[in-house]
């Protein structure tokens, strides 16, 4: 573990470049860069891409629902003030919206009418942990966002509210805090803190680069995984040693 940096923790910008470092590489090497530098509970369990294929890593804005009550109903109308238009308006390019509604499927969170202001916003995509609705419109009309959510569903809104914006939040029993960035790809989707993501991203892409290394040399010898699986000190000597020889 000599190589894990001492964080400070406070949350900070990510910027575009580390964005599109952790992009380019499966998300379960990301996954294990943030299990190593201490984040274990960061995957959004039971949530699946439901727009395959398309990954994600951007920086997360959050919103939350909270169970219906008259009170928190009357406190948070519908309208272009309510936080869940609040939250979206926050989202840009590089930004995806983040709804904590407690697994509820009964509720969904959104649909093409709402998410129309994450497509109009050039937003990223939408993490969910619940329920979307309007798939088929969001592809029809090539809405071009990635998709996180725990379910489809035909539901509104009858039982949650959406109540709060840029709070933590639980997604599928991950922490959120705004800011973080949300990492996903077919495998799932897992939350990478704001201030450890610039070395996860170094730290990852080294360990793909190994990996990738180490396939050449177990079919190049015909030998069985387990001979460089997992990488060993000396197998990320020898790629950084031979990445210099080949000028990469
Ligand atoms: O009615 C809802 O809650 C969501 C919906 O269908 C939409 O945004 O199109
Ligand atoms: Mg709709």
């Amino acid at each position: 573990m000599a190589d894990i940096p001492t964080f400070d923790m406070k949350p900070v910008h990510v910027p575009d470049e580390v964005l599109e470092k952790l992009k380019s590489i499966p998300t379960a090497t990301v996954y294990n860069a943030v299990r190593y530098f201490g984040s274990p509970l960061c995957v959004c369990e039971g949530l699946q891409n439901y727009t395959m294929g398309r990954k994600l890593a951007a920086r997360a804005k959050t919103l939350r629902f909270l169970p219906n009550r008259p009170d928190i109903m009357a406190e948070n109308p519908n309208g272009p003030e309510s936080p869940e238009y609040r939250a979206m308006g926050k989202c840009g390019p590089g930004d995806v919206l983040v709804a904590d509604i407690a697994s509820d499927v009964k509720t969904v969170v959104a649909g093409d009418v709402k998410l129309l202001q994450l497509k109009m916003n050039n937003a990223d995509g939408v993490v969910i942990d619940g329920a979307i609705r309007d798939l088929d419109v969001l592809r029809d009309e090539d809405y071009d966002l990635a998709v996180y959510a725990t379910a489809r569903s035909l539901h509104g809104g009858p039982t949650a509210t959406p109540a709060e914006e840029d709070v933590q939040v639980n997604i599928g029993g991950a922490l959120v805090r705004p800011g973080d960035v949300l990492v996903g790809d077919d495998d799932g989707v897992i939350v990478v803190p704001s201030w450890m993501a610039a070395e996860v991203a170094d730290h990852a892409i080294e360990h793909e680069e190994v990996e990738n290394y180490i396939k050449t040399k177990i079919e190049a010898e015909n030998v069985a995984p387990g001979t460089y699986y997992p990488p060993q000190p000396e197998s990320f000597e020898e790629w950084r040693r031979v990445k210099k020889e080949r000028g990469l």
